[in-house]
């Protein structure tokens, strides 16, 4: 049977001559039959006894005509193009290979290729433009038909690594891990690298995109996608999907249909595409962690046929093994805890979105703020405040940051007054951003949280809440300027005096609709959900027409599927969720009401009918006592987040005890001004409000008790941490100090080892301590685990005494990961005898080679031997930092010696080399005395 031209272009078009040509295969069949292309008992096979569809027998037809032979194929081109004017499709026609050519000759494509894709860009460049996405404040200025490229997107920084092997655990609320973000082992790359990499080069991979909830992956593809669009040289076709989408799509599908039902303005040439240059084609598949089939690589059945109907399940296996569509590469997003659902085999390269960085953080301030001044102030406040520094590293936290706090500034910074606050109050120390004025000096004053103290006054802003310290207070200012400042008839954003004056009435007014959205949210919560629907709204009686108009965009946004037109709801961040559900929660125990029964009648799942529910609870509350009522609520959000292992209740259990603190529902006062409060409403009239109320003295204890309880994991721990933070305790102080101490007391050596202590636990407290120079772990039992969990405090230090602890090579790369940090302070690194050795010590300098701080390094009993002596000296030559370094007792030879004596004479910084008690000989004594009379500038110390 011959093989030409004509039977490989049947093959590669195949899918699309099923696509073009199968109403008309009855008719093809007779004329093939007629020109003797085809036998009779090819047709009855053709057919397959009438039993099959159209698109069934053009497929049989074109397996029969590929099984005749070359001639019978070209038999079948020429019918179709006698057929050219019955048809539509002209490009399919243009593509039949002229008698005598090969396929090459149709390679540019069907005609009006250039065309489809000039248009395909258009559309998905205007479906990705960063204007309606990145900020309301950006969908406004676009309605006012402002430019595309004021709503510019901010740089973030990323990393990329080959493959991927570990599988991760998670047993922390994703924030907790915004910190380790920068200290990846990985490749730091920027969107431009990314965006290089995969819109140049061709070719099939598969690469995963991984980032924390709101750390901006949608945005990167978003961004990805636009830059796509603009660039008209580009050869790439980029098609999007996301997973959220296709969860929509209960029924099985066929890819082919999917895609040209998606992009329908491609029918015409994307079959072409796939079958003759797949490696054009990077199919973006956005948010896989969301996905709600089962990925199951091992059992999915082998399917190479796009024509084929699947499960979104077995479709997405499929294509990531690269069965279907083979050739093209596929871009996947998750976050992090889903990432595993893809085996690290069919994984080219992991790109991790590591966050902004310092400098892109005040670039985003400076990009979303109105004017330069209000910029710097909220650098200067989040840039003072290491927690919360560490958070705005997530995009999405810095919006809700920025939303927080731009929009009181510019009133508000020339208006403040002071007021002195009872003991729970904070101190608000020296410090104050560079473009303080006089006036607002007070108001730029830095928080230093950790001295929660009794007499030092509190920053009263005209908008009747002080300056947010805690997490809690930064999003109750988010939903005020939303709800108070945003809502509708406010066309300029910033508060004016007159807005403020109505907060309170504003906010009561919308009580209601708060606890209905919160009750939704604390549900999604409980059920690990942050998609809704229609009916989930309504099933809270939100109304979702009225919800996209008002405000509430800016909370819930709202997604319509472009393959189902079905509206879908998530709220902005999953925090702003957790911050609801925590509201909501709040809301209901202070009212004396049990929050999960608000959302049994609401959703229908009460065990008991809703009338005799009530019945049964109003019996209750008036058995208990209230106060005894709340303690119960509050308890069982404590415990129950406790338990839960993932770390997902976290936020949520943090925003319960911030949002118990009377001061800090000073700011949403309004809403928080009810019939039947439990605890205290604090007064916050102006201009003199009077104290508010300490933190519940019952919460203080609850959390201590947790603390002290033995149970929690030390992941757990560290979260009761923070909710002890946000509940202001004024414990937390003597805790560090308590902490200090202990670390000050050192270990004897010999001894059985010190206590097993929790290090996330110290990690977040010297996180309040910015003014602490110097820590001092020496002989603490330290690991190179537990130096993992102080890491991201470790650059902050100037001093890290680490001696005598057993950090091993494995500490040697945590260490070296703390020096590389662009936040690096560190100069003095003190690591005597904590079992470095050669290995640890190459670690440890390739660190070193990153770094600009450290100038005293102190090593002696680390067995270096003469490979650390190399590497050491390897540093030496390009170092220009290092002033003094100690050796001693570290195994060098003569060997060692010289290296080192070469290395120093390129470096004329080091000043100190200290190498007693080594392996030297007397000749090598003596050299080294020798070079150090010849180099003024060193003193080498060494003895035999
Ligand atoms: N590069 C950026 N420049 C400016 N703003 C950004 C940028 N990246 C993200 N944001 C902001 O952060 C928000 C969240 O980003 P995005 O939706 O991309 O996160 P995500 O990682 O996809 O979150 P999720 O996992 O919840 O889907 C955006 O709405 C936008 O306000």
């Amino acid at each position: 049977m011959a093989v030409g031209p004509c039977s490989i272009a049947l093959q590669k078009r195949r899918v699309q001559l099923v696509e073009s040509w199968s109403q008309n295969v009855t008719h093809l069949q007779e004329l093939l039959y007629q020109v003797g292309a085809l036998t009779e008992e090819d047709l009855s096979l053709v057919r397959g006894g009438g039993r099959l569809g159209v698109r069934d027998s053009m497929r049989n037809l074109l397996d029969v005509l590929h099984g005749r032979g070359e001639e019978a194929c070209r038999a079948f081109f020429h019918v179709l193009q006698s057929q050219r004017a019955n048809t539509e499709s002209e490009s399919m026609v243009a593509a039949i290979p002229p008698e005598g050519s090969g396929p090459s000759s149709s390679d540019s494509g069907p005609t009006n290729m250039q065309e489809h894709l000039r248009k395909h860009k258009d559309i998905l460049g205007r479906q990705h433009s960063p204007a309606d996405y990145l900020s309301i404040r950006t969908i406004r200025c676009s309605s006012s038909d402002s430019s595309d490229e004021s709503c510019s997107f901010t740089d973030i920084t990323l990393s990329r690594c080959v493959g991927y092997t570990v599988p991760m655990q998670y047993h922390q609320h994703e924030v907790a891990m915004v910190g380790d973000a920068f200290r990846s082992q990985d490749q730091v790359c920027t969107f431009q690298d990314v965006c290089q990499r995969l819109l140049s080069v061709p070719g099939e991979d598969v690469s995963l995109l991984s980032g924390v909830a709101g750390s901006g992956k949608t945005t990167v593809v978003r961004r990805l996608v636009h830059e796509w669009a603009k660039d008209s040289g580009s050869q790439k076709i980029v098609l999007s999907l996301s997973f959220r989408e296709l969860n929509l799509l209960s029924e099985p599908q066929s890819l082919q249909e999917l895609l040209l039902v998606h992009y329908s303005h491609l029918k015409p040439v994307l079959p072409w595409v796939i079958d003759s240059q797949p490696g054009r084609i990077l199919l973006i598949l956005d948010g896989l962690d969301e996905f709600c089939f089962p990925l199951e690589f091992e059992r999915s059945p082998k399917c190479s046929d796009p024509e084929r109907k699947l499960g979104m399940g077995e479709m997405v296996v499929n294509l990531i093994k690269g069965h279907l569509l083979p050739g093209i590469s596929i871009l996947v997003t998750s976050r992090p805890h889903a990432v595993s659902k893809v085996p690290p085999l069919l994984v080219t390269q992991l790109y991790s979105v590591l966050g902004f960085s310092k400098d892109q953080q005040r670039h985003y301030f400076e990009q979303s703020c109105n004017s330069p001044l209000v910029a710097s102030a909220v650098w200067g406040y989040v840039s003072s405040y290491q927690p919360l520094q560490l958070m705005c590293r997530i995009p999405a936290f810095c919006w809700i940051v920025s939303t927080a706090l731009r929009d009181r500034a510019p009133c508000c910074l020339s208006q403040v007054t002071t007021t002195t606050l009872p003991n729970t109050a904070r101190t608000m120390p020296a410090g104050s951003s560079d473009t303080s004025t006089s006036n607002n000096r007070a108001e730029e004053a830095t928080p230093t949280p950790s001295t929660f103290s009794s007499t030092v006054p509190r920053v009263m802003l005209m908008s009747g809440h002080v300056k947010p310290i805690t997490i809690t207070e930064i999003y109750c200012c988010f939903l005020k300027s939303i709800l108070v400042f945003h809502g509708e008839g406010h066309s300029q954003e910033g508060c004016s005096p007159q807005c403020l004056q109505e907060a309170p009435r504003v906010l009561q007014e919308m009580r209601p609709m708060l606890r209905d959205l919160g009750a939704l949210a604390f549900k999604g919560l409980l059920e690990r959900r942050f998609l809704f629907d229609q009916a989930d709204l309504s099933s809270f009686s939100l109304d979702c027409s009225g919800l996209s108009k008002t405000f509430l965009v800016e909370i819930l946004r709202e997604d319509r599927a472009s393959l189902t037109c079905q509206r879908s709801f998530h709220f902005i961040h999953t925090s702003v969720q957790e911050f609801l559900a925590a509201l909501y929660y709040v809301l209901q125990a202070l009212s004396g009401s049990d929050p999960f029964s608000g959302l049994k009648s609401a959703v229908g799942l009460s065990l008991f009918p809703v009338a005799l529910h009530k019945v049964l609870t109003s019996t209750a509350n008036k058995l208990l006592r209230p106060r005894r009522l709340l303690r119960r609520y509050v308890k069982k959000a404590f415990s129950w987040g406790g338990h839960h292992q993932s770390g997902h209740m976290d936020l949520f259990c943090r925003f319960v005890s911030g949002l118990l603190v009377p001061q800090t529902r000073v700011i949403l006062d309004g809403l928080f001004r009810g019939r039947s409060q439990i605890l205290p409403s604090p007064s916050s009239s102006l201009p003199v409000p009077s104290p508010p109320p300490p933190t519940p003295p019952f919460l203080l204890s609850l959390l201590h008790s947790q603390l002290q309880c033995g149970r929690l994991s030390p992941e757990r721990q560290v979260n009761v941490c923070h909710c002890l933070y946000e509940a202001q305790d004024p414990g937390l102080a003597q805790r560090l100090q308590g902490w200090l101490q202990v670390l000050a007391q050192q270990q004897d050596p010999d001894q059985s080892g010190p206590a097993k202590r929790d290090w996330s636990e110290l990690a977040f407290l010297l996180q309040l301590t910015p003014d602490l120079q110097d820590l001092n772990l020496e002989a603490q039992g330290l690991d190179a685990d537990g130096l993992r969990r102080l890491l991201p405090v470790l650059p902050l230090f100037s001093t890290l005494r680490l001696a005598q602890n057993p950090l091993g090579p494995e500490g040697a790369v945590v260490l070296a990961y703390a020096m590389q940090s662009p936040d690096c302070r560190v100069e003095r690194l003190w690591v005597v005898g904590t079992g470095l050795g050669c290995t640890g010590l190459r670690v440890l300098t390739e660190g070193l080679k990153d770094n600009h701080t450290v100038v005293d390094l102190r090593m002696a009993i680390n067995h270096i031997g003469d490979v650390g002596a190399g590497c050491l000296a390897d540093l030496l030559r390009t170092n220009r930092t290092l002033k003094d370094i100690r050796l001693r007792d570290n195994q060098i030879t003569d060997k060692g010696a010289e290296l080192l004596m070469e290395a120093l004479t390129e470096n004329t910084t080091l000043e100190h080399l200290w190498m007693f008690d080594n392996k030297l000989s007397k000749e090598g004594v003596r050299k080294l005395k020798e070079f150090a009379r010849s180099t003024s500038h060193l003193d080498i110390k060494v003895c035999v």
